[in-house]
């Protein structure tokens, strides 16, 4: 039977559960016409009922009691917008438990136990739906689920974190140092609570974990994806990259061909012509290679209130669609891609390199006899004097596709000689 009216517990109103209020309240017209029915925040869950906050909301509706959305009948659907692992895994197994569909911005419970709240919520006939969980409001998830189900991606690069893209950006356009830039990611909303999670490469792990389980249809855990942050890059590392028309981003790599899966997050050199490269501030963006359509882009806001709220209420209209058609309950993606996880010697890229090396005849040889070893081919190469009074040289080298197992080998070979002083940076270059 149609529903005339569905009422919705909020679960956490901070920046996207604001969000999600003024979106219901200002699009209540538009929401009742796609839906057939209206929509009500009936109670939302804080930690502290006294916090000064941006929209206010009538008192009787917040609420630190979660059986007082999660034990009452009347509410249909839990928009979870709290975060972390715990408490908010109990609550979403209980809503699900007592037949509430679930809508959550949760990224960090969708990587990690979002195959066991998936199962759960197909057995209780219910709908789970987590599309802010990935790159804010761009709504990439329906994207690779439903538009891609005719095609086979075997690659999708990504540009997953809003609030490290923000800070790059501030580096490398005007100079601002790393930690201003964070604050300025914060005071926006963007970053998580702790935002090393940002900064160290942790959350855009989690996006492509979750990405590369839809997009390859398989099940990867945030184990399986090898994780690096920014936290080391500077300012000259930047410039370089500059100077060989390179953009540095961090960057998720989702690829999939016949040695296996490999999926990883590392502060990246994109190539100035990639698309990538154009993809600036809080802006994500998702690089999609199908076999059958070719390369495909999707591009927007990765985090913030509103961006992120959209996400959560296309999922939100989805369920009501779903619960008013009475086929909730079947989301659970589809799982029949074995998970051959790629070794470093099977994974391949160019990489960029920059060595403080003595300054002396033959170390250009040497360090060409060791590539050659290892089979790693130069692209492109440049020196420059570094300190003077030490007689060192800053060696900058772009090498031609090599695997990660040779370019670590190369690194160790380096890491022992008395010729090399010292190693300032390793990157993957992409494009
Ligand atoms: N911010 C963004 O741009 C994006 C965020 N996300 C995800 O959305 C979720 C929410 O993020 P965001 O809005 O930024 O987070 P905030 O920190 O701004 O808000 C968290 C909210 O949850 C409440 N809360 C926290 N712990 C508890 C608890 N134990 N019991 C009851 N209430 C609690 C807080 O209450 P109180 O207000 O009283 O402190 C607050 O209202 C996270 O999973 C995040 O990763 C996803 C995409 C983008
Ligand atoms: N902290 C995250 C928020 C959205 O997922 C980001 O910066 O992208």
């Amino acid at each position: 039977m149609r529903k005339k009216d569905v009422k919705i517990g909020l679960i956490g109103f901070g920046t996207v559960g604001t969000g999600v209020v003024r979106l219901v309240k200002s699009y209540q017209d538009d929401l009742l016409k796609q839906t057939g029915t209206t929509i009500q925040i009936e109670r939302i869950l804080v930690k502290d009922p006294l916090k000064n906050r941006p929209l206010s909301v009538e008192g009787k509706r917040l609420t630190t009691d979660p059986t007082a959305i999660l034990d009452d009948p009347n509410i249909d659907i839990i928009i979870e917008v709290m975060g972390g692992i715990e408490p908010a895994k109990s609550y979403i197994q209980r809503a699900l438990e007592k037949g509430k569909h679930v809508v959550t911005a949760n990224k960090d419970l969708m990587a990690l136990h979002g195959d066991e709240l998936l199962h759960l919520a197909e057995a209780s006939g219910c709908d789970l739906y987590y599309e802010a969980s990935v790159a804010g409001g761009v709504p990439i998830l329906k994207t690779i689920t439903d538009g891609f189900s005719s095609d086979r991606i075997t690659k999708m690069i990504g540009i997953v974190n809003g609030t490290t893209n923000y800070i790059l950006t501030k580096m490398s356009r005007e100079n601002v140092p790393f930690e201003r830039a964070l604050e300025e990611a914060q005071s926006f909303g963007y970053a998580e609570q702790d935002p090393s999670s940002d900064v160290d490469g942790l959350d855009a792990a989690r996006k492509m974990a979750i990405l590369a389980s839809l997009g390859f249809h398989t099940g990867m855990n945030v184990d399986d994806v090898t994780c690096k942050g920014i936290r080391n890059i500077t300012v000259d590392d930047l410039a370089y990259g500059k100077q060989l028309g390179y953009t540095m981003k961090l960057v998720g790599i989702a690829k999939r061909d016949e040695r296996g899966i490999e999926v990883g997050v590392e502060p990246t050199f994109v190539k100035d012509t990639h698309p990538l490269a154009a993809v600036n501030g809080v802006y994500n963006a998702i690089y999609v290679y199908g076999e059958a359509v070719g390369e495909t882009m999707f591009y927007g806001p990765g985090a913030g209130e509103l961006p992120t709220a959209t996400a959560v209420l296309s999922d939100l209209v989805t369920v009501v669609k779903n619960i008013q058609l009475g086929i909730t309950g079947k989301n659970k993606s589809h799982t029949y891609t074995e998970k051959i996880l790629k070794e470093d010697g099977d994974i391949y890229a160019n990489f960029f390199l920059r060595l403080i090396v003595q300054d002396k005849c033959g170390v250009l040889a040497k360090l060409a006899d060791w590539m050659a070893k290892e089979e790693i081919s130069l692209e492109k190469v440049f020196q420059k004097p570094y300190a003077t009074d030490k007689n060192e040289a800053e060696l900058i080298l772009v090498t031609h596709s090599a695997s990660k197992k040779s370019i670590e080998q190369l690194l160790s070979k380096l890491k022992q000689s008395d010729l090399i002083h010292e190693i300032k940076s390793c990157f993957r270059v992409e494009g």
